[in-house]
């Protein structure tokens, strides 16, 4: 088990490459199994939760060559099996688009019931009523989800509630389906426009994402493609925000700005400087920020994936901010070791008020999922003296190498095994 170290206090100064999307690189992996030609993805991110669907889709029989790191090639055509029942697959969310994936290409899939951050109950009625509707049978039993048809058939479908999850799994079954689906009420997440694009890639129809409105009309194989992943918004957001909140001056290269236009448009509103390029943006903050109000909502809206993020900022920004969060009903479990370290945050509801102070101080802390430990770690680069932060290995399910990148902007940090006191005496020499 590792941990990071931190000593906080110093700006993050110098430049930072954000690397391809986790949430769109899991649809993208699970669509890739869905022709028997081999397809190449590029710009993949080297995180956790992709090795391990990586390792499950080996695990049904597609052969998977890992070019590099950031560079796989899979071919699914020797799958022998449609059951994934690991242990492990039911320790990401993403396992469930496997069954959409299987489903569409072979009419049957069983897949164990996701897991991923525990944020929220995150029930998949929306993703059973569209493999119902498409003309499936969906069984549960035994923490598995067995779904199964005769044939798929196009069909009408509305989410009662907008999913991202549900979204990209209806057009997984769909596109190859007999006839025309359309999906309303569809998720408009970046990362759903990348699915479908990397779908369409490999011959599939599918017009509208992006919109409220998805038509896939579906196609009798996919082929083999090469495509490369957007970058990741959320990495991209987690950098400006820890630039903001340590008074830095980070130039975050390899973006899509549009994407990050919620994050930006509520960096400007509290006083930082953001400029944009083409694909980089600056955050500039030379002082202490001021207070807003934020409230998580689908895309284009403020994404919840940064919310923690954004409360470990606004908890050293001046004044009174109130971070509403509307999509998942339990996470503000960062809460508690926020206020470890000095800030003033009280949860109410589905809000949390927070009243920001001057300065946080170095505490021992643990990373209670993903984004709130991204969120505890950009309060250790803010906070007087050490932070240890453990149970990175949540943090490691979406960022590829955290720790180095923020070292490349001058952040004091290490990962060191949890056990090594050692290593924990050596940092703190070398940084005192
Ligand atoms: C792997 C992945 O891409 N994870 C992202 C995905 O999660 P995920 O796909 O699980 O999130 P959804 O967009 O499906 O969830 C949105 C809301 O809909 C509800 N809901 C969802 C499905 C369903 O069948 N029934 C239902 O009621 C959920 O409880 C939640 O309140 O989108 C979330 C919202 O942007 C992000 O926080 C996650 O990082
Ligand atoms: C909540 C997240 O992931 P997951 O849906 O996989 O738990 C996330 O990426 O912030």
């Amino acid at each position: 088990m590792e941990q990071y170290i931190i000593k906080g206090g110093r700006p993050l100064v110098g430049e930072v490459t954000i690397g391809g999307a986790k949430n769109a690189a899991l649809g993208i992996l699970a669509a890739a199994i869905m022709t028997n030609d081999t397809v190449t993805i590029e710009n993949l991110p080297n995180v956790r939760d992709i090795n391990v669907l990586l390792q499950a889709i080996e695990g049904i029989g597609a052969k998977v060559e890992r070019v590099n790191s950031n560079i796989v090639k899979i071919n699914g055509s020797q799958i022998g099996s449609v059951s994934i029942d690991y242990e492990f697959i039911r320790k990401i969310r993403a396992s469930y688009y496997l069954l959409g994936a299987l489903l569409g290409k072979y009419k049957k899939a069983q897949v164990a019931l996701p897991g991923g951050c525990n944020i929220g109950s995150r029930p998949i009625d929306q993703h059973i009523k569209g493999f119902e509707a498409l003309g499936a049978k969906v069984n549960i039993e035994h923490g598995m989800i067995d779904a199964h048809a005769k044939e798929l058939i196009g069909k009408h479908i509305y989410l009662d509630v907008v999913s991202v999850g549900a979204t990209i799994n209806i057009m997984l079954a769909s596109c190859l389906a007999d006839g025309k689906t359309t999906l309303e009420n569809a998720a408009k997440e970046p990362h759903i426009v990348d699915v479908a694009n990397f779908l369409n890639s490999m011959g599939a129809d599918i017009k509208g994402a992006g919109t409220d409105v998805i038509k896939i009309t579906g196609v009798k194989e996919l082929k083999g493609s090469e495509y490369s992943i957007i970058p990741d918004q959320i990495e991209a957001g987690t950098f400006m925000l820890a630039a903001a909140a340590t008074h830095g001056d980070v130039l975050v290269k390899n973006v899509i700005p549009k994407h990050l236009e919620a994050i930006t448009a509520k960096l400007v509103e509290i006083g930082a400087q953001v400029e944009e390029f083409d694909d980089s943006v600056r955050v500039v903050a030379t002082k202490r920020l001021g207070h807003t109000h934020i409230k998580t909502l689908p895309y284009p809206g403020f994404p919840t994936d940064m919310q923690p993020q954004m409360a470990s900022l606004l908890a050293v920004s001046k004044g009174t901010s109130i971070v509403t969060e509307s999509i998942f009903e339990n996470r503000f479990k960062y809460v508690d070791e926020l206020s470890r370290m000095g800030a003033t945050v009280k949860v109410e509801g589905n809000s949390a008020i927070i009243d920001g102070v001057k300065g946080l101080t170095g505490a021992v802390v643990s990373a209670p999922d993903l984004r709130a430990g991204a969120a505890l770690v950009i309060a250790g680069l803010v906070a007087e003296g050490f932070t240890i932060v453990d149970q990175i290995e949540y943090i490691e399910r979406g960022y590829e190498d955290f720790d180095e990148k923020l070292q490349g902007l001058g952040a004091r940090m290490e990962k060191v095994d949890i056990e090594d006191e050692k290593a924990v005496k050596k940092f703190k020499l070398k940084v005192s």
